[in-house]
C-alpha cells in the first residue's frame, strides 16, 4: 500500500540520519547532523544516492523524533538533504529545529517550491529538471556539478540569476573527477568569482 504523506510536514520519509562533517561547499569542515529524506524525480544519471529516489522505500518518521535525534549531538547544525528535500513542506521541521537553537542548512536542486526556515540554502541546479526561478534569489550558495565542459557555460547562466552575495562553487562530478578537476582549476583561475568545492567526505572516508 502506498504511504500517505501528510502535507503539513509532521511525518517525513527518512532514509538515514547521521552525525558527520559537512563535506561540500561553504560549510565544509563543520560538524553537522545529516537528515536524508527519501524521494526524488529529478533523475541525475550520475546521482550518488540513487537509493534515495523511491520515497516508498523509506519509513515515514515523525519530524519531532528527527528533531530529538538531532539535538542529541554537540554540533548544533543540521543539513537536510535527500533525495530532493523540497518535495516536502519543511516549515514544521525547520521551525522546531530553530526553536532549539539548531542551525538549518539545506541541499536542494530547487525543483520544488521553497519551504522551511533556513540559515543556509545550497542550490545545486540540475539540467534534468530545472530549478524554479523563484528560489534563485534566496540561495546563499550556488553549487554546480561539472560533468563536462558545456557545464561551465550553463553554470554562468545560474550565476546571473542568484543574488550578488551568493557564493559560487564548481564541484566535479565524482566519477569523472580525474578528468574534470583540472578543467575546474583552470576555469577558477581564469574566473575567480568561482571557487572549487570537492566532496571531501569521500576522501576522508566518512559518511
Ligand atoms: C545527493 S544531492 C541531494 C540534494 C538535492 N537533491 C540536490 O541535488 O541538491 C546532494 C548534493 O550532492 C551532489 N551530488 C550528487 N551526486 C553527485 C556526484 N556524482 N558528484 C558530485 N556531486 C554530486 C548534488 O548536486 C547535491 O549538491
Ligand atoms: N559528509 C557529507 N557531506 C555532504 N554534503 C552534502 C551531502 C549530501 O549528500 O547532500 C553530503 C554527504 O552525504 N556527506
Ligand atoms: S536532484 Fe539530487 S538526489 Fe535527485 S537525482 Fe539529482 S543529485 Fe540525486
Ligand atoms: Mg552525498
Amino acid at each position: 500500500m502506498k504511504q500517505l504523506i501528510p502535507e503539513d510536514g509532521t511525518l517525513l520519509p527518512l532514509m538515514e540520519e547521521f552525525y558527520t562533517i559537512q563535506g561540500e561547499g561553504f560549510n565544509t569542515g563543520k560538524a553537522a547532523y545529516f537528515i536524508r529524506l527519501g524521494g526524488c524525480d529529478v533523475g541525475c544519471h550520475w546521482c550518488d544516492v540513487k537509493e534515495s529516489w523511491d520515497a516508498e522505500m523509506h519509513p515515514l518518521t515523525p519530524a519531532d523524533v528527527i528533531v530529538e535525534n538531532a539535538d542529541k549531538f554537540p554540533g548544533k547544525a543540521v543539513v537536510i538533504t535527500g533525495g530532493e528535500p523540497l518535495i516536502y513542506n519543511l516549515d514544521y521541521l525547520t521551525n522546531k529545529l530553530k526553536a532549539r537553537g539548531i542551525l538549518t542548512f539545506i541541499e536542494t536542486s530547487g525543483a520544488y517550491p521553497l519551504s522551511g526556515n533556513w540559515d543556509w540554502i545550497c542550490l545545486s541546479p540540475k539540467k534534468f529538471k530545472a530549478p524554479r526561478p523563484d528560489i534563485t534569489p534566496f540561495a546563499h550558495e550556488l553549487k554546480v556539478i561539472v560533468f563536462n565542459r558545456s557545464d561551465f557555460k550553463w553554470a554562468e547562466e545560474y550565476a546571473a540569476m542568484v543574488s550578488p552575495t551568493c557564493k559560487l562553487y564548481l564541484q566535479p562530478e565524482w566519477s569523472k573527477s580525474k578528468e574534470i578537476t583540472p578543467m575546474i582549476i583552470e576555469y577558477v583561475m581564469a574566473n575567480p568569482k568561482w571557487e572549487i568545492s570537492l566532496q571531501t567526505h569521500k576522501f576522508l572516508n566518512i559518511p
